[in-house]
């Protein structure tokens, strides 16, 4: 499962508490992040993680680029709807990329908590056999 996990500045601790909820599957997944979300990622819970630009400066862009190619199978997009992002174009691109390529995204913790729950189960069951 290849990932991709961002956060906007007043969600980056609901990722982190996201991220440590499901921290066992997320160690068997192949992680990528915009760069602050991911350094905290890294900093906090120890997972491994490809951290590109940060969002502001293209992280978005790059996320989306790789999506657009197969690189991604799941987005979870913490997003801020109350502060106003002067990227907001880059966000929607890449919103809109998830829709033109039909790649799962979840833009909140309760619908990122049912798919992260939903393939954590699925792994498990791969592991019991
Ligand atoms: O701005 C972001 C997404 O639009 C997030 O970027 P950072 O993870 O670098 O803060």
């Amino acid at each position: 499962m290849k990932l991709a996990l961002i956060a906007h500045d007043h969600k980056k601790d609901a990722m982190v508490a996201l991220a440590a909820e499901f921290l066992p599957f997320l160690r068997t997944a192949s992680l990528m992040a915009t760069g602050t979300t991911g350094g905290r990622l890294v900093a906090e819970l120890g997972l491994q993680v490809e951290c590109l630009l940060s969002g502001p400066l293209g992280g978005d862009l790059q996320i989306g680029a790789r999506l657009a190619v197969g690189e991604v199978d799941a987005v979870i997009f913490l997003r801020d709807p109350m502060t106003p992002q002067p990227h907001e174009p880059d966000i929607n691109a890449l919103v809109r990329a998830c829709d033109v390529h039909d790649v799962p995204c979840a833009t909140n913790v309760a619908g990122a908590r049912l798919m992260l729950g939903r393939w954590a189960a699925q792994a498990a069951d791969g592991i019991r056999g």
